[in-house]
């Protein structure tokens, strides 16, 4: 895929916090007046893509979110329920797809993976050090990827990474890592309050 086709910003973002125990998405890192945690993925996406779409589903709850909302086609169906709703909506050939638990995202790492010359169906890069573990959830996805996600879903398969790791995948390699985000910290993800001590760390250094 050349590095200059049109992207669809997708933000996959209808789960429920369990184990996080609130609502993760309305968290406010960055004060009072900054954005809350689903705002803030949207404005990383906007920039680098020509539409940006958030999947959830309680869309009345987020009126003001500069972005497309569409529904999961399956409510609850889980993330990978989440990104074939998302690719259904989208209108170019391929998606930057994030999810709307992760802080430390550094833009030019985002940039760097939306421009990423690739061959294959995705390109996902994999944490420093765990070459099979590609992140389904900091990923570029062609479109045409739809029919096979839509087949592993209907036989059962509800675990993400299982259904990238079934399409013909591609990493970008150290490179996007070494270049952009040594740490890997993008790849962070809030799943419970101790991740979140984590992130607040994290921002105290960078700020
Ligand atoms: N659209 C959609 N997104 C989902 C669904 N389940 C999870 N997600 C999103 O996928 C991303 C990764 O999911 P998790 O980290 O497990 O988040 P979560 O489901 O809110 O958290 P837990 O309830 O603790 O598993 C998050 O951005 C979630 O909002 C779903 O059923 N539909
Ligand atoms: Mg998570």
């Amino acid at each position: 895929m050349s590095s200059d086709v049109e992207l669809s910003g997708i933000v996959i973002a209808g789960g429920r916090s369990r184990r996080f125990g609130v609502d993760k998405r309305r968290l406010r890192l960055w004060g009072e007046s900054g954005p809350h945690l689903l705002g803030h993925a949207v404005a990383l996406l906007q920039p680098l893509c020509v539409e940006t779409i958030v999947v959830l589903n309680d869309a009345e709850a987020w009126p003001d979110v500069p972005a497309r909302i569409v529904p999961d086609e399956q409510p609850g169906s889980g993330a990978l329920g989440g990104l074939i709703s998302g690719l259904q909506a989208m209108r170019t050939p391929a998606a930057l797809v994030i999810a709307a638990d992760m802080p430390l995202i550094v833009p030019a790492a985002l940039a760097a993976l939306a421009r990423w010359p690739f061959t294959g169906d995705a390109l996902a890069p994999t944490p420093p050090g765990q070459p099979d573990q590609p992140q389904p959830l900091f990923a570029v996805y062609r479109h045409s990827v739809l029919p096979q996600l839509r087949r592993a879903f209907a036989a059962g398969e509800r675990r993400l990474q299982a259904a990238l790791m079934a399409l013909r995948w591609v990493d970008p390699g150290p490179a996007l890592w070494h270049r952009y985000d040594p740490a890997a910290r993008s790849l962070l993800n809030l799943n419970t309050p101790d991740d979140l001590v984590a992130a607040q760390a994290w921002l105290r250094q960078v700020e």
